[in-house]
């Protein structure tokens, strides 16, 4: 199983679908259990689609139990699409619970490209070095002005996923592009937000963390393309997606998966 050996191996796309097929397997066996302090919006749709991969959602953020929560769990979802003010430190107690207990972590610095108090509080939190931090582009160059991916990957030691029409996933050396999804992915609100805790979810089963991350990626985009085969629109490719989720199987991902390796040229 090479996609599961230490990180530093020769990449390549096969190295992300055996991810991708280990991956989900582990998820389906051992069902990690992951943490989500997430935006009202996307809640139960994020539950649903943990849920559909075979994980296991817990979503409080009272501040009472975000410790005991936080720290029992496989992995943390940071997501600060509704960060009401009580979240700031709701948010901090998770992460150092999450982290001493050695649990990985991604950041999904949601807005931040719409308001300027709410990115400098996403450069506070990135500073304690995410895994991984998920956005699209615009909320990439709110939080890293004039930085780029790459540069931000490198500097804070992290692997970064931008994601939009194609994906793509860089630890600021090397990286992956990632081409499956759909446009009816952008037509659901929360797409995004459900992806990156799905994404939480391989990052907990064990294989290097750019490496899970692609792999994810590539689950969420094949979903996409199975479930609008059969959607009519964007309400009911939301429910068949969830159903996609379930039922993708290993043949789907090494039949399906377009991954491109990223030189250090190109993953900046
Ligand atoms: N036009 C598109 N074609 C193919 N896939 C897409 C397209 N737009 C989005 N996706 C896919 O949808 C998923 C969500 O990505 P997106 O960049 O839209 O997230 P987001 O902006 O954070 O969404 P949200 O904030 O609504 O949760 C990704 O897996 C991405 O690959
Ligand atoms: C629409 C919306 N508003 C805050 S969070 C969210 C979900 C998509 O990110
Ligand atoms: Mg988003």
């Amino acid at each position: 199983m090479d996609a599961l050996s230490p990180s530093g191996e020769a990449l390549s796309p096969h190295t992300v679908v055996a991810a991708a097929q280990a991956g989900l397997a582990a998820i389906r066996a051992r069902r990690p259990r992951i943490h989500c302090i997430t935006n009202s919006v996307a809640q139960a749709y994020t539950a649903n689609a943990l849920l559909a991969i075979g994980a296991i959602p817990s979503m409080t953020t009272s501040p009472d139990e975000i410790a005991a929560f936080a720290g029992s769990a496989d992995g943390l979802l940071v997501n600060l699409g509704t960060l009401e003010p009580e979240l700031r430190a709701v948010i901090a107690t998770a992460i150092d619970a999450a982290a001493g207990a050695g649990r990985p972590w991604l950041l999904d610095p949601v807005f931040v490209d719409r308001s300027p108090p709410r990115a400098a509080f996403a450069r506070e939190i990135a500073a304690r070095r995410p895994t991984v931090i998920r956005a699209n582009a615009a909320e990439i160059g709110a939080l890293a002005p004039g930085e780029g991916p790459a540069a931000l990957a490198a500097r804070l030691g992290t692997v970064v996923a931008v994601t939009g029409e194609a994906d793509r996933v860089t630890d600021g050396a090397k990286g992956f592009a990632i081409a499956n999804g759909h446009p009816l992915m952008a037509r659901v609100t929360a797409m995004g937000c459900a992806g990156a805790a799905i994404t939480t979810a391989f990052l907990s089963v064990g294989a290097p963390p750019m490496v899970a991350t692609a792999a994810a990626l590539a689950v969420l985009g094949l979903a996409g393309e199975v479930a609008a085969r059969t959607a009519s629109g964007p309400g009911s490719f939301a429910i068949a997606y969830l159903d996609a989720l379930d039922a993708l199987t290993p043949d789907a991902l090494a039949d399906g998966a377009r991954i491109k390796v990223l030189t250090p040229g190109d993953a900046s």
